[in-house]
């Protein structure tokens, strides 16, 4: 079970305006400006469930799922996922938990795919049973045998982000954080990532929060949306509470978005 109650994040950030004398006017005195990335955010998930974390750009997805798993912490509000605090229970947390970011990679650059994964089975001291085991059933099912020895540097994106996920997974992990994994992907790839999270809810109940900004990945996947703006949960309820009374979902979630002037 997942539960932020109130999280409140904040960034402080360096303000200067363009050219030469800001820059040495700034050397002396500095002016910072409070980015309100969450505002009070509250949700509760189940095991087991697939939750859409949807919102514009800027909304502070990215800064929900970084304090989820540990990366980030909090100014003020609570945060438990299995009885444990992510930012101060890191070490039990991230055995729990696959992360995933469509736009980084955690695979080292230059090594083959497998050399990076023999990294991970070390660093999450995964036993070589079941290391075996999930690496076995992880190249079945996203198709992973003929890039395993390939360098990471030389994969396509869409073979790129198939290794991502087995990367997050090969630990078995009971929750798994999508952030945008289909990003840039072609049509195949995509089908393939979305069939693949599907199964692995279905088989495995996983529990899946995933971000992104394509809806139909959203249609594919979940029916449960949480919709984040400018730091505040927005909706909680229904991918059909958006698209009611239109033709797409995009046309709904725009309308949604404009007249909450986001
Ligand atoms: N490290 C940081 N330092 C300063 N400001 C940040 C930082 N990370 C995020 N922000 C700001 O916090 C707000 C929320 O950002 P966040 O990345 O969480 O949004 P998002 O919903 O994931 O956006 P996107 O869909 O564009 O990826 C934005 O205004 C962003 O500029």
């Amino acid at each position: 079970m997942i539960t932020m109650q109130d999280v409140c994040k904040t960034y402080k950030v360096s303000k200067r305006d363009a050219g030469f004398s800001s820059a040495f006017k700034a050397l002396f005195h500095k002016e910072y400006e409070l980015i309100h990335a969450l505002d009070g955010v509250s949700f509760t998930i189940r095991d087991g469930e697939m939750v859409g974390y949807i919102g514009p750009n800027g909304a502070g997805k990215s800064s929900t799922i970084k304090i989820l798993s540990g990366i980030l912490t909090p100014e003020e509000g609570t945060c438990l996922i299995d009885g444990l605090t992510p930012w101060k229970n890191r070490i039990e947390h991230v055995k729990n938990i696959g992360v995933v970011f469509g736009q980084r990679t955690q695979l080292w650059w230059d090594v083959p795919v497998l050399d990076s994964f023999e990294l991970l089975k070390e660093i999450y001291r995964i036993d070589a049973h079941a290391y075996r085991r999930n690496l076995e059933q992880l190249t079945d099912m996203l198709g992973l045998s003929g890039l395993l020895q390939t360098p990471t540097r030389q994969l396509s994106l869409g073979q790129r982000m198939r290794c991502e996920i087995a990367a997050s997974l090969l630990h078995d992990p009971k929750i798994l954080f999508l952030d945008e994994p289909t990003i840039g992907l072609d049509a195949v790839s995509k089908l393939a990532v979305r069939d693949f999270i599907l199964r692995l809810n279905a088989e495995k109940k996983t529990t899946v929060i995933l971000t992104t900004h394509d809806m139909q990945d959203i249609e594919a996947l979940t029916s449960r949306i949480i919709l984040i703006g400018r730091g505040h949960i927005l909706l909680d309820g229904n991918l059909t509470d958006i698209k009611e009374g239109f033709a797409s979902t995009d046309e709904g979630l725009a309308s949604f978005y404009q007249s909450h002037n986001l």
